[in-house]
């Protein structure tokens, strides 16, 4: 039999991690329905808990987001998003609880947290119900949200649960012109950091199409298909993303071969994030694998040239990697390694 009827877990959740989850599981086995709580006031979490760290303020919706998905086989278990104005204050508590309790709709008989000091502003917020603490001493998950806060998601990349992971994947892209040796480093990458990579999708595109001509048409389909492989990807990553091109070198393939730029590509091009942009210069040998057409010096070095001009009209900060195989590997690793210690390059 079930410990209480309507059991409440409430919590900012910034960053939701493992010692959460193993908590509201714990909890769910303990009552009839379970409700998570989620309080947010983002202006204030901006100022206290972001301020100083290299990650960014979570929005609640995206709490929202990890937590339906963290949840979502268990029916009995619902989740909210709270309003709580934060001050500092016993008040706030006050505020929120009200605004709980309507959420609800219910009377809450237990209520779960993992602090034991919690229990004096339960009695007086929710006189009826239980207050059942889990794992006080935080023995399952010995760390805290403010800690992973402070020290970067890299860090404790293990804790992190694998719904909020991708959240939190590096993505470092490898641009440059044709035959600069993106694909080879990208994979030599991802499997030196073990983890996985997206290749370039316009290749695959003509190789299925078997088709040499370009038309208008392709580029769109290009450039969405790549980012759809980019989200399933960051699913699969290991802390960090490997990716083969973006929506700056479709456009450049589009002007290389229709002759103009499509618009449409520059705005897939203005919502994409990347944490490291990796140029590569043409300074090793041109190789003809059959699919390739710019392999004259001149036309290599204006193609690169252009190229170089559309990351620079948006500002991006990218890095040049020249020199041979082994140079062009050392210095990508120099830099990857300053992403897993959070360095922000973008
Ligand atoms: N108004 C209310 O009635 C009410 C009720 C509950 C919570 N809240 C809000 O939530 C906040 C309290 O949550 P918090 O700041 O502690 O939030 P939090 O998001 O850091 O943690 C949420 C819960 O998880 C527990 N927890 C954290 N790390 C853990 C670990 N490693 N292992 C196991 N459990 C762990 C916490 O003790 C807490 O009970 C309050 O400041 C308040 O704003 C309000």
């Amino acid at each position: 039999m079930a410990i209480g009827k309507v059991g409440m877990y409430g919590g900012k959740f910034l960053i939701v991690h493992q010692g959460h989850v193993s908590a509201m599981i714990r909890a769910s086995t303990m009552v009839e329905e379970l409700h998570v709580m989620i309080t947010h006031d983002e202006e204030y979490e901006k100022e206290f808990y972001f301020k100083g760290t290299t990650m960014k303020p979570i929005p609640f919706h995206q709490r929202l987001r990890w937590w339906n998905e963290l949840t979502k086989d268990l029916p009995h278990v619902k989740v909210h998003a709270i309003s709580e104005k934060q001050t500092g204050e016993f008040s706030d508590w006050e505020q929120g609880a009200e605004s709980i309790k309507s959420a609800i709709g219910k009377e809450i008989d237990t209520v779960f947290s993992s602090e034991p000091e919690y229990g004096r502003h339960f009695e007086k917020l929710y006189p009826n119900a239980q207050h059942i603490v889990l794992d006080a001493e935080r023995r399952t998950y010995p760390v805290s949200a403010t800690q992973i806060r402070e020290e970067g998601a890299m860090k404790h990349w293990a804790i992190i649960p694998h719904v909020v992971q991708p959240y939190f994947v590096r993505k470092i892209v490898v641009v440059g012109t044709e035959s600069s040796g993106k694909s080879t480093l990208v994979k030599n990458l991802a499997n030196l950091y073990n983890t996985s990579y997206v290749e370039e999708y316009g290749r695959t595109f003509y190789e299925d199409i078997g088709a040499e001509i370009a038309i208008e048409s392709d580029f769109p389909k290009i450039a969405f298909e790549h980012k759809y492989h980019e989200e399933e990807q960051a699913k699969r990553a290991n802390k960090l993303l490997f990716i083969d091109t973006e929506a700056n070198v479709t456009q450049y393939f589009s002007w290389a071969y229709l002759g103009y730029e499509q618009p449409i590509l520059d705005h897939v091009a203005d919502l994409q994030r990347y944490d490291l942009w990796l140029f590569l210069e043409p300074d090793v040998e041109w190789v003809d694998d059959g699919m390739r057409s710019f392999g004259d010096p001149s036309v290599r070095q204006k193609n690169h040239a252009y190229l170089k001009g559309l990351l620079d009209k948006r500002g991006i900060r990218y890095h040049s990697i020249n020199g041979d195989y082994n140079e062009r590997l050392e210095k990508a690793i120099e830099l990857v390694d300053g992403v897993l210690e959070e360095k922000l390059y973008s």
